[in-house]
């Protein structure tokens, strides 16, 4: 720690305290002109201090995110504090393992992914999208009304995953029907992480070393019941744990006995969960999960597909709301390519503006803004290009010792004005019917996407992008088809794990959030 070292000589903004350094500038709900600043102050790898003079580093250099998320993924994984939280949260599925059990993990579930599901899973998409369709036109039958959409879009986002990934129904849609137990949990779940970031970065590891499982659970019961978060946490999780194991029972009997009449109310067995569950069946003893493994990706995939979902389309319907002319002309392409009925899989994904408006808000509003990873062992980063050091002399690669936090900027990748020219901070769709600029062919981002770090890139890139691409183009065709979007109240975007948009008059400490918008309905929709 008194030794000067290239990361030292790396430029960024002042640490504000001594005890926590840069650390609540970088992670908090209105940290969006901070990541701006910095990233147009220092450019693309900065030095950002932490807790107790310990520096992260923050990069959106494409060669430097190509080594840490592809090239060497094995020596920067995924923190401590993530892996052991989210076993802790949803047991051993995707996002709670490293190495060799992840790669195998990713072997059995990537086959489930595929085109030929895509095409399968579609009609479901259009079936739970005209649930919802006939529900809103219910709302404004009598005329425009100002809509929750961020409730709507998060209520559709996890009866999309729920059908499609667990085969089960957890919403009818419906104005008045109460939620499954399972999707009340989930609503809840990021909100109640959010309040543990600091101590699940710092003291997490610790903790896990006192005592056996039970034991930890005793002294979580002994908090006092007026310290609501640990126990909020506490009982989201057991929902969502009993919930898994009882579906995943019920389709184990429903394999052992050929009667499938209880998993085809929803799904038919062509769900994901039951898909890996026939595969792993059928795997031989190296590459077959542990029933753990696989009730473990239940949790996960729910987690993983839902609050992600329901921000990209919370904040694609508030664009088009402020964009008129944009919000038109995409309908007026949906409309032409319908006028014989709905678009099958293939013919959905090649509307070309339909694709542009979904890239462009995927490119400038991420869901996930930034992530973080570690590294395992002392490594060497390299960058595109050298940047000045604070003792004046040029840096060309960083070399960076064992468990060093790196902190991967997602959104300022994908605004980074070097690569996407002058106009990267605006929203326009125009710009995906030309020819990309070159230098962002030249970079070459690792993003599994379109030249975007939003599904990031390399091993543990989101193995759920194309179903979330889909599920875009399915809503935004059925509801831009039937409905007006108008802007409402201002609304303010909060930057937790997962960007959430909530209104700015309301209650500032509010992590429920909320997108109120005017619908108008502009078909004969029957309901
Ligand atoms: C717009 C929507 C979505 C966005 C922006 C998104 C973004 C991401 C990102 C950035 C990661 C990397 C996380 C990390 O390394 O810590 C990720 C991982 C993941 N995503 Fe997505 N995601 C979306 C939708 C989905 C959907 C719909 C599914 C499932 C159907 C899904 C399943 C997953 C899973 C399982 C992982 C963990 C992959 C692994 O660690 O191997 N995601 N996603």
């Amino acid at each position: 720690r008194t030794t000067f070292s290239t990361l030292d000589n790396v430029p960024g903004p002042k640490p504000k305290s001594w005890w926590k350094g840069s650390f609540d500038d970088v992670f908090n709900a209105r940290a969006w002109d901070f990541h701006w600043d910095i990233a147009k102050k220092y450019g693309s790898v900065i030095k950002i201090p932490t807790f107790m003079g310990d520096n992260w580093l923050y990069i959106f250099d494409p060669k430097a995110l190509h080594h840490v998320l592809v090239k060497e993924q094995y020596v920067f994984e995924e923190t401590s504090s993530f892996v052991e939280g989210n076993k802790l949260l949803f047991g051993p599925g995707l996002v709670a393992t490293l190495g060799e059990q992840h790669r195998k993990q990713r072997k059995m579930l990537n086959p489930v992914f595929s085109m030929a599901y895509m095409r399968d899973i579609a009609p479901t998409f259009y079936a739970i999208a005209y649930k919802l369709r006939n529900s809103l036109a219910r709302k404004v039958n009598d005329g425009p009304q100002e809509i929750d959409v961020l409730h709507w879009m998060g209520r559709t986002a996890l009866e999309l995953i729920g059908q499609s990934g667990l085969g089960v129904s957890f919403d009818s849609l419906e104005e008045d029907s109460n939620p499954h137990k399972f999707a009340m949990a989930a609503k809840s779940l990021m909100p109640a992480i959010f309040k543990f970031t600091f101590v699940r970065n710092y003291f997490l590891s610790t903790m896990l070393k006192i005592g056996p499982p039970k034991f930890r659970r005793f002294i979580v019961d002994l908090i006092p019941s007026s310290w609501t978060a640990s126990h909020d946490l506490k009982n989201i999780i057991d929902v969502m744990h009993s919930t898994s194991i009882e579906l995943y029972e019920t389709k184990k009997k429903a394999f052992a006995t050929g009667d499938y009449s209880e998993m085809e109310r929803a799904g038919a067995g062509k769900d994901i969960i039951s898909i890996l569950m026939k595969a792993n069946m059928e795997a031989g003893k190296d590459d077959a999960l542990t029933e753990e493994e696989v009730i473990g990706q239940m949790s996960t995939l729910i987690f993983a597909a839902t609050d992600t979902t329901s921000s990209a389309l919370s904040r694609v319907l508030q664009l088009l709301s402020q964009h008129k002319d944009i919000q038109e002309k995409l309908r007026r392409e949906l409309m032409e390519a319908t006028e014989d009925g709905d678009l099958n899989h293939d013919q959905l994904v090649s509307l070309p503006y339909l694709d542009a408006v979904c890239r462009e808000t995927l490119r400038l509003y991420p869901p996930v803004s930034v992530l973080v990873r570690t590294s395992r062992r002392d490594a060497v980063i390299p960058l595109s290009k050298p940047i000045k050091g604070l003792d004046g002399q040029m840096i060309h690669e960083i070399p960076v010792p064992n468990n060093t936090n790196i902190i991967i900027g997602i959104m300022a990748a994908n605004r980074n004005p070097e690569l996407w020219g002058e106009d990267a901070d605006e929203w326009k769709p125009e710009r995906w019917l030309s020819p990309l600029p070159e230098a962002l062919s030249e970079a070459h981002l690792p993003g599994v996407y379109s030249n975007l770090m939003t599904f990031l890139g390399g091993g543990r890139a989101c193995i759920g992008f194309k179903f979330a691409q889909l599920e875009m183009k399915v809503l935004l065709m059925v509801l831009v088809k039937s409905f007006r979007f108008h802007p409402s109240k201002e609304i303010r975007w909060q930057m937790f794990n997962i960007a959430m948009p909530t209104v700015a008059e309301e209650d500032a400490s509010s992590i429920m959030g909320r997108l109120p918008l005017i619908i108008e309905r502009i078909d004969a929709v029957s309901s």
